[in-house]
């Protein structure tokens, strides 16, 4: 785990073992431990390198070890400190990574040198965590509060240039950074060691610390939205700027004690590894991850450049693709061509046309025109006439049926989704969408261009809305609802936003358009002229219907792109929303029309209602195999719906909360509301509680008996 060897005739070069990433396990820091004190005792040893195997230096402290009650070994800061008191100079050797425990395992050290390509970073605090092996103490000694509380903070990596302005690297070098280290440390064999000792060390003196800190509170406050690991970063640090490092390492110590198993924690290291867990994917037919290739893609057409092409553009063109971006409207394409350029900053192979003959030779195309079945049947039959056989054919809609359109194609396995989320290029979410048709190679070829694009990439199978928007729509649909029975925008988003969400439901509309869900609504037959004639206005499909959004929508408010829609802005395309009277009165007239007699309503009630009847959704997608674990619904949610992370996704947040009181919920909102289907329990739901509520990792076994049955 930590192999010991001597080089250079007086060197000891440790090298940490545990592929990928080398994380800080307990028979690591066992190894380590051993190994310093062999170099300490080694007269031959004059100098101590240490470095990790193969380019990585170490991603950390072992995630998987954190919900351990007890940690076996040494801890890691009985281990920093051995290294740091060592007497012989202390060369950390940093290629590849050295995040978390990785990070302050080098800041133990004497020395530090990098490679040019190398990142540090401290990214516990996405783990609902923050350095509390001693890196909250050590790095603001070296670095300086400010520049230390930013990396605490963020989480972000820190490119070696950037680390060795910072004075967090001592040197950077583009040769073998093993070598170096070794010959450096020969250099130094010998010298005082006493100021290279960082807990030996006072933080550089910070003018106005008090007003300092509290601005960063107050930052950390306004941003974190209910998590608790940011705060506890400021205080940390804090305590690094004003107490001895004894004291500061006490306070580190109690603060990680109150997170290190804290249901946020556990939350976000739920995400960590619901993040990665989409790439083993499977299909009902049994093709995985792991007996699928992708074929090779080096070119892509993006057919439609409206907001989403424009950003799918850029999203392949960073990732090397060669694009050609049609568009048949020729003020579009300008218009586009001007805002991908920008984008793209210059950068990119992007080529445009107004002519689909020009994804002719392409290996793949990303439909992204209109949310509308017909034209997309229509751009489809063409595609597969003019694309060369075996070019990919996939579309970014949000909901419509993948089947249906490849049954338009000459080659209806070479079809799937690619749905993106807005903006494309940014979030981090693609859902790959496979019908019964699609080959498991088509699959396995969206998902590494996923990869290779920076994504979070889930495969999902065919149905309406796939898995996130169709979860989405019994939580708008509550949404509605709570606004008919008394509830006001505003009380429904601050619900939503004190829950984590960086904007409550009727915000996150107006931004979007509330256009973009009527003109899905008409194709799906719930609203337009031909469709309500006659109808009673609140129901549907024999069930409850609200015809807010749509009433809405007649009014001409979409938004902010209309200056109006839930909220008032002070103009098209205005940010900043603001109560609006005549929503209150629109409100309180269409109740009075419909005979419904507001009442108060509890956040506590918003939040139940809409999140529940998500949850409850969720549920049904993986009884019906459309997602193929609760871990993959999660990644949708926290990387494509801005699920907070410290709340590690619906399902992970149901078997928080337990799911004998969502049931139990969702029984008493569906007594209340007997014409809301999607209140009512799902049978998966009943099957886990009557099993006893098993963890989260074991629901599988219940579904897959579930499906059994069927
Ligand atoms: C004794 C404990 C006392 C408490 C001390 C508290 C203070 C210290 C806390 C920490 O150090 S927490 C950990 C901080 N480190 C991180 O958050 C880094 C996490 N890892 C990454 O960001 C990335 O993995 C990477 C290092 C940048 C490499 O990225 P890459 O894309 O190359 O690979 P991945 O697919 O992400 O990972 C490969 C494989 O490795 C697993 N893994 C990665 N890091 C860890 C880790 N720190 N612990 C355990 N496992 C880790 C990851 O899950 C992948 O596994 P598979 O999915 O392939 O099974």
């Amino acid at each position: 785990m930590a192999q010991y060897r001597v080089v250079s005739g007086s060197v000891a070069l440790i090298t940490i073992q545990n592929p990928p990433v080398n994380a800080l396990r307990a028979a690591v820091r066992e190894g380590l431990f051993n190994a310093i004190k062999r170099a300490s005792s080694d007269p031959q040893v004059r100098s101590v390198v240490l470095s990790g195997h193969n380019g990585t230096f170490c991603g950390g402290a072992d995630i998987k070890e954190f919900g351990n009650v007890s940690l076996p070994g040494p801890h890691l800061v009985e281990v920093f400190q051995l290294m740091e008191d060592l007497v012989k100079p202390v060369v950390a050797a940093i290629e590849g990574f050295a995040l978390g425990g990785g990070l302050e395992l080098a800041l133990a050290c004497h020395y530090r040198i990098g490679h040019s390509k190398a990142r540090v970073g401290f990214p516990e605090v996405n783990l609902g965590l923050f350095p509390g092996a001693g890196g909250s103490q050590r790095l603001p000694r070296l670095v300086g509060v400010p520049a230390a509380l930013d990396i605490i903070i963020t989480g972000r990596h820190v490119a070696a240039g950037e680390a060795l302005k910072l004075g967090l690297l001592d040197k950077v070098i583009d040769q073998n950074t093993v070598d170096a280290a070794v010959t450096f440390a020969k250099s130094v064999e010998g010298k005082p060691l006493d100021n290279h000792r960082l807990g030996n060390r006072p933080c550089p003196p910070l003018e106005n610390m008090d007003a300092f800190f509290e601005e960063a509170m107050k930052r950390v406050h306004s941003r974190a939205r209910g998590a608790v690991a940011p705060i506890t970063c400021v205080q940390a640090v804090r305590g690094a700027a004003t107490l001895p490092f004894h004291k500061g390492m006490e306070l580190e110590k109690m603060l990680l004690g109150t997170l290190f198993n804290s249901a946020q924690a556990q939350a976000s290291q739920y995400c960590f590894f619901a993040e990665r867990a989409g790439a083993r994917w499977s299909m009902p037919s049994g093709a995985r991850w792991d007996t699928c290739k992708a074929k090779p893609i080096g070119t892509a057409a993006v057919i439609g450049l409206g907001t989403m092409g424009r950003g799918i553009t850029v999203a392949l063109a960073r990732a090397g693709l060669s694009v050609v971006a049609v568009e048949t409207q020729e003020h579009q394409l300008a218009e586009a061509q001007r805002a991908v350029s920008r984008m793209l900053k210059g950068g990119g192979r992007v080529s445009y046309s107004p002519d689909l003959q020009a994804a002719a030779e392409v290996d793949l195309v990303v439909e992204a025109v209109f949310e509308d079945m017909a034209i997309k049947e229509k751009i489809f039959k063409q595609l597969s006439e003019v694309c060369k056989p075996g070019t990919l054919l996939t579309t970014n809609t949000s909901t419509l049926d993948i089947d249906r359109l490849a049954s338009c194609t000459r080659d209806p396995q070479l079809v799937v989704g690619m749905h993106f989320f807005a903006p494309a290029h940014i979030m981090r979410l693609l859902e790959v969408v496979y019908g019964p048709r699609s080959s498991p190679e088509a699959v396995a070829t969206a998902m590494q261009l996923g990869k290779r694009m920076g994504k979070v990439s889930v495969a999902v199978g065919n149905c309406t809305g796939f898995v996130g928007n169709r979860m989405l729509k019994p939580y708008l649909e509550q949404a509605n609802f709570l606004l008919e029975e008394g509830a006001t925008p505003e009380l429904v988003d601050a619900a939503l936003e004190e829950f984590g969400f960086p904007m409550g439901v009727f915000k996150m509309s107006d931004l979007s358009g509330l256009d973009v869900g009527w003109r899905v609504r008409k194709e799906e037959g719930l609203t337009g002229p031909g469709v309500t004639a006659g109808q009673p206005m609140r129901i549907r499909h024999s069930r409850r219907y609200s015809p807010l959004g749509d009433l809405m929508c007649e009014e001409g408010r979409y938004g902010q792109k209309t200056g109006s829609g839930w909220y008032l802005y002070d103009k098209p395309g205005g940010r900043v929303a603001r109560s609006d009277p005549w929503l209150r009165n629109f409100l309180e007239q269409y109740r009075a029309r419909h005979g419904l007699v507001a009442r108060r309503i509890s956040q506590q009630e918003v939040l139940e209602r809409c999140l529940y009847a998500l949850i409850n959704e969720g549920f049904r997608v993986l009884e019906d195999g459309i997602a193929a674990s609760p871990q993959n619904i999660d990644a949708i949610y926290v990387f494509g719906y801005s699920w907070p992370k410290h709340r590690g996704g619906p399902m992970f947040y149901a078997s928080q909360v337990g799911l004998a009181r969502v049931l139990e919920g969702l029984n008493h909102y569906h007594q209340a509301h007997p014409d809301v289907p999607h209140l009512e329990p799902c049978s998966l739901l009943r099957r886990l509680v009557a099993s006893g509520s098993p963890p989260i990792d074991k629901w599988s076994e219940v579904v897959k008996g579930h499906r059994s049955q069927l």
